[in-house]
């Protein structure tokens, strides 16, 4: 039998930046799939919401933070057993509060990221990352 092609979920994910390039990371908690993985903090876009909506939603419901603005970077698509996702991350400089664990979860400023494991989806997009962060032209 044939199976129908799950419509992928859109996510909302944001890379929150220090002014020394530091960027945020939360773990999954608990009940969650993919529990203690660890993940830039995000979640789904709800009907009718827009991308940058859901990211600011999810930022105050889970560390209480204020996304002022941020600049969409890339897309990714990835295959769970569990869902069918469409990443869209966001990359933040200017937000507001002190991040605080509103659901639980632990979350760690990184320079290079070195917490494991992270979401599959999620490792590719580290090195670009630090290369966005640390790259230098020498010139
Ligand atoms: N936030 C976030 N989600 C990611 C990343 N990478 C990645 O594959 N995902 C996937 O995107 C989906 C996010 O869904 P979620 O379950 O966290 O969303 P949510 O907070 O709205 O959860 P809910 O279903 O409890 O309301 C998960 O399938 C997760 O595996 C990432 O870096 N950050």
């Amino acid at each position: 039998m044939l199976e129908a092609k799950a419509k992928p979920v859109d996510v909302a994910v944001g890379i929150l930046t220090r002014e020394n390039g530091d960027v945020l990371l939360g773990q999954r908690p608990a009940g969650k799939p993919y529990a203690g993985y660890w993940e830039f903090p995000g979640g789904k876009v709800e009907p009718g919401e827009d991308v940058f909506s859901a990211l600011q939603r999810e930022f105050v419901e889970e560390l209480g933070v204020t996304i002022v603005s941020a600049e969409p970077w890339c897309c990714v698509e990835h295959v769970y057993e569990h869902a069918h996702v469409r990443l869209y991350f966001y990359i933040s400089r200017d937000w507001r509060g002190e991040p605080q664990s509103l659901e639980g979860q632990a979350f760690a400023w990184q320079g290079l990221v070195d917490v494991t494991p992270l979401l599959p989806a999620t490792i590719p997009l580290l090195e670009w990352l630090d290369q966005l962060r640390y790259a230098r032209t020498g010139s």
